[in-house]
């Protein structure tokens, strides 16, 4: 629940100015915790003088952040729209006789692609020059070219280096901030290659919100992301065929894996004000350990050579470095390592990782010991001990292990929110793990990595909130509980019945409906048949047709899917549509997928449109055909009922420049035509050619098109 808002007034007219930006006030007063200051005092996470500042800065609100998101080329149009078109806009923007400042570029994030501005969203509303800027933001973030991200938030997949090519594992991946950049990194030559050979794998262990990651994916649709819900501490073998032998098996082992674990998130204060008035170190505490287990487990996952992120939002040592040790120390001999990262991303200011700290089970924050056996030795509480392990505590070979190579983010530095990255690679096999990988027969898949059951934690684990849920997309307490249940700890070899998803099954190359697809559609004999999926129990060509690349199939059908838990496979790429009146249902190309099916699709069956043509397709949901001038009206009248794909080609109308050539699917009905891409969409595309949504409103029909059937053009997933 918000919190009801307080008069900011005792504050006086200057401190007021900056809590304006606060949706969810809480005195300033109140923003603190004495157990907090303890705590974190013992830990010297900071030098004393700093202490201060970074208080302060933690009690601040937030400034909004974003990226520009989506593919390359979309991302750098809208990148060059904000720098040329909206900044000059906002440079001399008053609001209540202030000048309000600009959007400014995020100094160390690539390319100048995150911007954070430090606009109230009173202001933002009201003002006239920012209004047509909120527009955009609104529009653009509703079809997925940005993403309202927390800017620490972003960085854990900069430090990933994820290459199209790369097998890909997102461990914790709800509500999917991070993921949708993982997917632009594997998607990078999208416009030579919108089919990377590579994969995503993004694994969320609670159910609701792996469908809020299906829903924030399906923004830059993928052939190559596949979506389950199980427990990262435990997560099973997936099997692939063997690349060394015909007939066998082997275990698929990934190149990159992100952990962006749970954990106690004060590093969020800033928005989660809430957090001041609950913080206990024995959040941290309670989350330790399956946030050692689920790090050990992608230590399992990953190849030789491979690369891990461990990221939280968590400024606590116990959640971080003490983690990063345990899981190192469990892992010696493995060829683990910190990499020294301290030359990536100059322009951030950043503080190396601890190398003591000083656990405590006491709730006040006091009692803080510098090793266990110190703890174990001391008076006091023997049930208080209990609650630590020797994990909690800094190991004796701190120095060994490069522990300062870990990345600690404070909030006073460059005004964000406090984060922890740690970057850790395996190098080639050791002697001793070569001989055992030699033994074993080629093509089985090694018994000992399925993982074992592990120790529960006392009770249940706090999921922290990330970015997108506390900034509104979606409806999720900051705070959800995900058990550690018995179930969900038994998935191992066998399949899991209370799993209730419908399953995905490939059609052959040869199904009716899919050649019949192919001809209609004018697919070219390259299309990949083999790679489409539907999504039913019997297996049947009902609906919606999905892309998967070969890495995915080769996961569906290998893997059984309750097993998995497989919530997501591959990309929706063709409906089937109602035709009107008389004539027959037929598949359609989804605008979303496009990008995939484009390369195999035979350039006599692009429509060339007109600047005018668009215009008006942008402007009227149902235009008749007789609307149209020219050869586009020609090419339309002549053709019959269906989907099909026009090619705008680049060029200039009335002041309306289009930079580059823009393809779109429409619908032939008997009489008119309707462009086939979602209200949404079509604002943000009205806005981005005309300044202004020129759309009409709701979707009213503003013509006598009778024949037209009521299409349904939103771009939810799922059948
Ligand atoms: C910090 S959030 C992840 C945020 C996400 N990476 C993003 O950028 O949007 C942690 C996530 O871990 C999930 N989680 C909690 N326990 C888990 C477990 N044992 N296995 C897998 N996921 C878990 C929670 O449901 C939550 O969505």
């Amino acid at each position: 629940m918000p919190r009801k808002k307080k008069s900011a007034f005792r504050f006086g007219n200057k401190k007021k100015k900056k809590d304006e930006y606060r949706t969810d006030l809480l005195e300033k007063a109140d923003m603190a915790n004495d157990r907090f200051a303890a705590y974190y005092k013992a830990q010297g996470i900071l030098p004393e003088p700093d202490w201060e500042e970074f208080l302060e800065a933690m009690r601040r609100a937030l400034p909004t952040t974003f990226r520009v998101a989506g593919s390359r080329l979309t991302a750098g149009i809208l990148n060059e729209n904000i720098q040329h078109i909206y900044v000059p806009s906002l440079s001399d923007a008053i609001f209540e006789d202030e000048k309000i400042p600009p959007p400014v570029q995020i100094s160390w994030y690539p390319e100048g692609l995150a911007w954070q501005f430090n606009v109230p969203k009173k202001t933002l509303r009201k003002s006239p020059e920012f209004k047509r800027f909120h527009s955009f933001l609104v529009f653009e973030t509703e079809v997925g070219n940005i993403s309202r991200q927390e800017a620490v938030s972003m960085l854990p997949p900069l430090f990933l280096d994820v290459e199209p090519h790369h097998r890909v594992m997102d461990m914790c991946a709800a509500p999917g901030s991070k993921t949708a950049q993982l997917l632009e990194a594997l998607h990078v030559q999208d416009d030579t290659t919108p089919m990377p050979s590579g994969l995503l794998l993004a694994n969320d262990s609670d159910h609701k919100r792996t469908h809020m990651l299906i829903h924030q994916s399906a923004r830059l649709p993928s052939p190559a992301l596949i979506v389950t819900n199980l427990d990262a501490s435990i997560y099973p073998v997936i099997k692939i065929p063997s690349s060394t032998h015909p007939s066998g098996k082997e275990q698929l082992l990934f190149d990159r894996i992100l952990c962006d674990v749970p954990c106690s998130g004060d590093g969020t204060i800033r928005k989660n004000v809430g957090i001041w008035k609950t913080w206990t170190p024995m959040d941290g505490n309670g989350l330790h350990g399956l946030q050692v287990r689920i790090l050990q487990r992608a230590m399992k996952l990953l190849k030789n050579s491979g690369r891990i992120v461990y990221s939280t939002c968590s400024l606590n040592p116990v959640e971080n470095e003490a983690v990063i040790a345990e899981a190192l120390g469990s892992n010696a001999g493995q060829g683990f390592y910190l990499v020294d990262v301290s030359n990536r991303l100059p322009q951030l200011i950043r503080r190396p990782g601890l190398t003591v700290w000083r656990p405590t089970a006491d709730r006040s924050g006091q009692g803080t010991h510098e090793s266990y056996d110190a703890m174990m030795k001391s008076d006091g509480d023997d049930s208080l001990k209990a609650k630590l392990t020797e994990g909690h505590f800094p190991p004796k070979n701190a120095d060994e292990l490069n522990l300062t190579r870990c990345l600690r983010i404070y909030p006073h530095l460059q005004d964000t929110g406090g984060f922890f990255v740690a970057v850790l690679e395996k190098g080639p096999l050791t002697p001793l793990t070569s001989e055992r990988e030699r033994k074993r027969p080629a093509g089985e898949v090694p018994e000992a990595v399925e993982p074992k059951r592990p120790r529960l934690d006392a009770g249940q684990v706090n999921a922290r909130a990330d970015s997108m849920e506390t900034e509104g997309a979606f409806p999720v307490r900051p705070q959800q509980p995900v058990s550690l249940d018995a179930e969900s700890l038994a998935i191992g070899q066998a399949g899991d019945a209370s799993f209730k998803e419908n399953p995905y099954t490939f059609l052959q190359a040869n199904d009716p409906i899919l050649l019949s697809c192919i001809e209609r559609l004018q697919l070219t004999p390259q299309f990949p048949s083999t790679n489409i999926l539907v999504r039913n129990p019997a297996g049947d060509a009902v609906r919606s047709l999905y892309i998967a690349n070969d890495i995915v199939r080769d996961i569906v059908q290998n893997n059984d899917y309750t097993r998995i838990r497989l919530t997501s496979a591959g990309t929706k790429v063709m409906v089937k549509q109602e035709a009107g009146r008389g004539a027959e249902a037929q598949y359609r190309i989804l605008a979303e997928g496009l990008p995939v099916v484009l390369p195999y699709l035979d350039p006599a069956a692009l429509i060339i449109g007109d600047l005018a043509s668009l215009k008006t397709l942008v402007e009227s949901y149902y235009p008749l055909c007789t609307t149209f001038q020219g050869p586009f009206r020609e090419v339309i009248e002549a053709r019959n009922p269906g989907g099909y794909i026009v090619r705008f080609p680049a060029g200039e109308l009335e002041g309306t420049i289009l930079s580059h050539d823009l393809l779109l699917p429409i619908w032939k009905s008997n009489v008119s035509i309707t462009l086939m891409i979602d209200k949404k969409a079509k604002s943000a595309l009205s806005l981005r050619l005309y300044g202004s949504d020129i759309t009409s409103k709701g979707g009213e029909r503003k013509d006598d098109a009778k024949d037209t059937p009521n299409i349904d053009i939103s771009t939810t997933t799922g059948e």
